[in-house]
């Protein structure tokens, strides 16, 4: 069977779709803790979890034998199956991508000349490049970039206030979680075309965060900038934070880069106020005082981000909702919502607390909306063949 694989690969998970050529889920996998004791969990296209053997450590000792071994659980189900096409979530793009672009030696070199601008991303999502690469010599590969969606953003969203040469280096506000906006404003396309030609601001809320305001389908501003730091506390990211304070660390207690970089990266966000978890349901199961003020902290940035956001487009029709927090945790919507009546924002309780698609019934509506960045890439993968 011909088949369209999609890869979305971190620092030691990756994320596999399987799509028929008419971009029919086939079955999706999750590796997790690559390099480590590696766990895969594989469902078919109705999201039914499929049998996985027991596998020791080899098996995910890397993003190539994790590959592998997510295709041998694929291919019980479909024996004869035929990978076409491959395409990739490749967080950035720099300046020059702002399509997806089919992976040729040349562009991998620029791609990781960009690795210093997204350390904890575009490393990984080159390793799963080249994982793919030797498993599928013959098919097309296609990179499909974060930065792509945020392109043609304007030049106050795109700059810092530093002298002219930075910017001209390429420190500049990138924006990122490309993929996710670029479904939702395809979603709203098809389904509220009035919302589409309007005003939205988008909360992509997963382990990575950012917000996007959205308006006539075209990026007009995002929290996420130069790296996948700003804006938004995340699971261990700390969100936009006071340069002094980098400074300061540097300065008065001589950390270094790196330690910097890991405090930044791997130990702040839900994880570091909280110091319990970075995961939402376990702050949501927790009465520990820390773990409220972790939420409240998250809540309270979105709410600020969102009256910026809207500023930025003079006003707001449409708040949607998506990925792992923003798509299954009412009490976190729930709190963003809060006293955002005289945005235009009122709640209803009752919907929000059923996951439903419509949560409001102000003036501006609020729609939560489940993102699919894996079948952005496969449309890619599907045009490249069919070009
Ligand atoms: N039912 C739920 N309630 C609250 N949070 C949830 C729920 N389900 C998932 N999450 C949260 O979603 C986050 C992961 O989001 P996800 O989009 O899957 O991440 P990733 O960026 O790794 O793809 C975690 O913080 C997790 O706790
Ligand atoms: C860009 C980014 O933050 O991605 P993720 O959410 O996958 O960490
Ligand atoms: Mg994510």
């Amino acid at each position: 069977m011909r088949a369209i694989l999609t890869l979305n690969a971190g620092s030691s998970s990756l994320k596999l779709g399987l799509f028929s050529e008419a971009l029919e889920t086939l079955g999706t996998g999750h590796v997790d803790r690559i390099g480590g004791e590696g766990r895969l969990k594989v469902l078919d296209g109705q999201g039914q979890p499929l049998p996985v053997p027991a596998l020791g450590p080899e098996a995910f000792a890397r993003h190539g034998a994790a590959l592998a071994t997510a295709l041998e659980v694929f291919r019980v189900d479909f024996p004869a199956l035929e990978i076409v096409a491959v395409g990739h979530r490749v967080v950035h793009g720099g300046t020059r991508h702002g399509a997806p672009e089919r992976i040729t030696e040349a562009l991998m070199q620029e791609l990781a000349a960009l690795a210093p601008f997204a350390p904890l991303h575009q490393p990984h999502n080159l390793a799963g490049v080249r994982a793919a690469l030797e498993a599928f010599a013959e098919a097309p590969q296609i990179a499909c970039f974060d930065t792509a969606f945020h392109r043609n953003h304007p030049f106050v969203n795109d700059t810092f206030a530093l002298p002219r040469s930075y910017y001209d280096k390429g420190v500049r506000r990138y924006g990122f979680h490309g993929l996710s906006y670029d479904y939702i404003t395809g979603e709203l396309a098809r389904t509220e075309p009035a919302l589409h030609a309007g005003r939205v601001v988008v909360a992509h809320l997963g382990s990575g965060a950012s917000m996007c305001a959205i308006q006539g389908g075209r990026s007009v501003a995002s929290t996420m900038g130069f790296s996948a730091l700003d804006g938004l506390p995340m699971g261990t990211r700390s969100g936009q934070i006071d340069p002094g304070v980098l400074l300061y660390l540097m300065d008065q207690e001589g950390m270094t880069s790196a330690q910097i970089s890991d405090l930044l990266y791997k130990d702040s966000g839900l994880k570091g106020l909280s110091g319990i978890s970075n995961d939402m349901r376990e702050l949501e199961g927790s009465d520990d005082p820390h773990a409220k003020d972790a939420i409240d902290y998250f809540t309270f940035r979105i709410r600020r981000e969102l009256g910026g956001l809207a500023a930025s487009m003079g006003g707001i029709d449409a708040l949607v909702f998506c990925g792992g927090i923003g798509e299954n945790s009412a009490l976190v919507r729930a709190r963003v919502c809060e006293g955002m009546e005289w945005i235009g924002i009122t709640l209803d309780a009752e919907a929000n607390a059923a996951n439903a698609r419509e949560i409001a019934h102000g003036p501006v509506r609020v729609l939560t909306i489940p993102t699919n960045e894996e079948i952005v890439i496969a449309l890619a993968a599907q045009a490249l063949l069919t070009a």
